[in-house]
């Protein structure tokens, strides 16, 4: 269980390094090699033939995300899928026993008989969001959980919203607690409304699969048909209806990057870490960011003084391109499979303004606030703004610890799509993270 422990400590490390911040990456506890204990966790009594897929529990405080996740491993360890991992195993800080809620995030494994799953429990309460945003973050799709006796509540809408932010494209419902219900009528009810809110927030309301039961019941063993056997629907829901995402390697190409040089005789080279993707000896890229987008021709990759054919995801290439002068390659454009992705400027992005014991700001700001905008190797001055039509627009103030959505506006154009991840950094600390929304221009 030591895995468990160390990832809820990673949680938000992980987000902030997440935000492709090169330079701030010192300063954050290797996430990546917490995650991957985490993943590890179990993982060697697994086989590792099952596609893998991150999902987790979100929705409003209380209504059994805790519960639901033990439940899961409980009834899947009796399939040998899974290791039971208790309800006072996840929720195990002191604070969260005291309490008897979820403040950190925690990770499970799992496995059915055509996956392999990650999931993390979020906490729902309103004042630990942004441990919810940190694990939704990781998720490729989730389960929502609302509690049958209250129906929607506040968390269960703001998750939903935070779920579409962060790129989730698919959700599960389940309806809990059904065992305090003996009105059908109630029920019903209780799914109309979920269908209608997932449509609200762009999912799809009509198809979602929504499993009613009892999480409690299934992880104390009683009432088999509202508890064990809705544990099995669940779980076949997710595996029928959430999709699993593109591996990188089956992405289009991607290099941001990080430094340049030229070689006489040979030509320039742009070196970095590719992100995504695999890139061919011979094959056509373009070159994107900073006022340009430009076709060149990858004539050559090297890899630690050796020429090579093809780099793919995670290695450190240098790139040699014909045609191009040393003046036209800088720092934080990107390589990429042409078409792939397009520069922008400006766009609405939802950010997590760090507190000051996060190392973030100790005072608020005010909208036309310019601080600099880490988005992979790119460094860039940004203009941050309330959406239009936001009341007191002037005179509202954005506090360390908020959760905001706002429309950064660049200096200078780079490689952006939904879904890119940044970091927001003034006079060399890092006072906020942030996710792009929507793009505008
Ligand atoms: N009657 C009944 N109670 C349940 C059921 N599932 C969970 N509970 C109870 O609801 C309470 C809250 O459950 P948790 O699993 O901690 O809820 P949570 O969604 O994880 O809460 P937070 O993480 O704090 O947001 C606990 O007392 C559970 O025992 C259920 O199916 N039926
Ligand atoms: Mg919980």
């Amino acid at each position: 269980m030591l895995q468990v422990a160390s990832c809820r400590a990673a949680s938000r490390a992980a987000f902030l390094a997440r935000s492709s911040l090169v330079s701030a990456r010192q300063h954050i506890q290797a996430p990546w090699t917490l995650n991957a204990v985490c993943r590890r966790g179990y993982a060697e009594q697994f086989s590792r033939s099952k596609p893998h897929m991150n999902i987790g529990t979100i929705g409003h405080v209380d209504h059994g995300k805790t519960t639901l996740t033990a439940a899961i491993t409980k009834v899947l360890s009796q399939a040998g899928g899974a290791k039971f991992t208790d309800y006072n195993q996840i929720d195990k800080a002191p604070e969260e026993k005291a309490r008897g809620i979820t403040i950190n995030s925690s990770h499970v494994e799992y496995e059915t008989a055509t996956r392999h799953y990650g999931h993390i429990d979020c906490p729902g309460h309103a004042d630990y969001i942004k441990n919810m945003i940190t694990g939704a973050a990781q998720m490729d799709g989730a389960i929502i959980v609302v509690s049958a006796a209250d129906g929607q509540m506040p968390q269960t809408r703001e998750h939903l919203l935070l779920a579409r932010q962060v790129g989730i494209k698919r959700l599960v419902v389940f309806i809990n607690k059904i065992d305090t219900i003996s009105d059908p009528e109630m029920l019903e009810l209780v799914e109309m409304e979920m269908r209608e809110l997932l449509s609200t927030y762009e999912f799809d309301g009509e198809n979602t699969p929504i499993i009613m039961g009892s999480a409690l019941s299934a992880l104390e063993g009683k009432n088999n048909e509202i508890g064990q056997e809705k544990i099995m629907e669940l779980t076949k829901a997710c595996d029928e209806w959430l999709e699993l995402p593109l591996r990188d390697l089956e992405k289009p190409f991607l290099l941001p990057i990080e430094d340049v040089f030229s070689i006489s005789g040979r030509g320039t080279v742009a070196t970095g870490r590719v992100e995504r993707g695999i890139a061919n000896k011979g094959t056509d890229v373009e070159i994107i960011g900073y006022g340009s987008v430009k076709k060149a021709t990858l004539t050559g990759i090297e890899m630690f003084h050796k020429e090579l054919d093809r780099a793919e995801a995670g290695d450190n290439m240098g790139a040699l391109l014909r045609g191009i002068k040393r003046e036209e390659l800088r720092r934080g454009q990107v390589l990429a499979a042409p078409g792939s992705i397009k520069p922008a400027k400006k766009f609405k992005a939802s950010l997590y303004i760090l507190t000051k014991d996060e190392g973030g700001r100790y005072t608020p700001f005010m909208q036309n606030y310019r601080p600099q905008c880490f988005i992979r190797t790119a460094d860039i001055t940004a203009s941050l703004t309330w959406p239009e039509g936001t009341a007191d627009a002037n005179e509202k103030m954005v506090m360390p610890g908020d959760n905001v959505e706002m429309i950064c506006d660049l200096v200078f154009d780079v490689a952006l799509e939904v879904g890119t991840r940044f970091t927001l950094r003034e006079a060399n600390k890092t006072i906020g993270t942030g996710l792009v929304s929507e793009i505008i221009a």
